[in-house]
């Protein structure tokens, strides 16, 4: 059995299979073909699946629960009001209990340390589904969406990251270089990346040919860059600091001035839900755009967590058989 917990955890060639088999399931999804939609349903038919959730999601919910009941599985959304959890149990009677239940456990919480301590005790595939330090469903799924607008299978790309040092950039970076992609990443002065992270990153790059770049200038980050990525600059329980970070990230708006800076052809992307701190209505709703094709290739990067995760157990090399042979 294995678990994601982070991209950076996974080899090169895992990673790829994840992104693979994403693209396999969304042609799948997408061709209308009722056989080859019976064919999936049965997979886990019979089977549960519990989304233990102690944040609010709107893209993660949805692709999860579309993805488990793509294979058959019955979803079990728990909210934070919804369980015992933290409240009336400990997290290790609840993930006992919890994983001797269902088939595999989808977690969204506060502190990595508590996925850390899901997997140690869960007997069923725990999907790290948001932590502070990672969120590798959306790394898979940017990926996925890079290759359809750019390919870098066959192009040499440059993305660049505008914004705040967190979950989503510690996995999309790895994401990024482990494809070959250079990845740029501006924060603010004062803002500053995990050294861990950076170190997992350029032994990565080394190894495949990418480079790392860390600055505190949003117009070095930008400078020739084929994608551009932002977040929010205010994340879930920092509320209490709007003000002084909306200060800190002056310069960091992605807007027409910066992207003078970009290739030309430069796409847009943003894991949503998006503030228009972040980034002005002209970029975000223009034709460089691709947020919404992003959003959507969250169901495909679910369906791909739960083929390998969960029916495949964690064995990369099983499979569809039509992608197999
Ligand atoms: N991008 C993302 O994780 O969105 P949600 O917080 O809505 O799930």
């Amino acid at each position: 059995m294995r678990h994601l917990v982070s991209i950076k955890d996974l080899t090169d060639k895992e990673f790829q299979v994840l992104v693979d088999r994403a693209e396999y399931y969304k042609k799948t999804f997408k061709c209308g073909d009722l056989s080859a939609a019976q064919k999936n349903h049965v997979k886990l038919l019979g089977k549960t699946a519990a989304l233990i959730f102690s944040k609010r999601s709107t893209r993660t919910r949805v692709s999860t629960e579309g993805a488990l009941s793509f294979f058959g599985a019955q979803p079990m959304f728990l909210g934070k009001d919804d369980i015992q959890l933290g409240v009336n149990e400990s997290f290790y009677d609840t993930t006992r209990v919890v994983s001797s239940m269902v088939s595999c456990i989808f977690a969204r919480v506060n502190k990595h340390s508590e996925i850390q301590e899901l997997t140690k005790h869960s007997s069923v595939p725990i999907i790290n589904s948001l932590c502070d330090m990672f969120h590798p469903l959306q790394a898979i799924c940017d990926i996925l969406t890079i290759k359809e607008h750019l390919d870098y299978t066959k192009n040499k790309l440059k993305v660049a990251w505008i914004g705040d040092a967190n979950n989503v950039i510690n996995d999309m970076a790895i994401a990024c270089l482990k494809v070959g992609i250079d990845v740029s990443i501006s924060t603010p002065s004062g803002i500053e990346m995990d050294p861990e992270i950076i170190k997992a990153g350029q032994e990565v790059a080394k190894a495949n040919g990418s480079k790392l770049i860390v600055t505190h200038s949003s117009t070095e980050a930008a400078t020739g860059a084929n994608v551009l990525v932002t977040d929010t600059f205010i994340s879930m329980g920092e509320e209490y600091a709007r003000v002084a970070k909306l200060k800190q990230f002056q310069g960091f708006q992605i807007n027409s001035e910066l992207c003078s800076y970009a290739d030309p052809n430069y796409k847009f992307m943003h894991c949503l839900p998006r503030h228009h701190e972040e980034v002005t209505d002209d970029i975000f709703y223009s034709d460089h755009s691709i947020v919404f094709d992003e959003a959507e290739n969250r169901l495909y990067a679910a369906m791909a967590a739960v083929d390998v995760f969960v029916i495949n157990k964690g064995n990369f090399s099983a499979g569809p058989d039509d992608i197999l042979n």
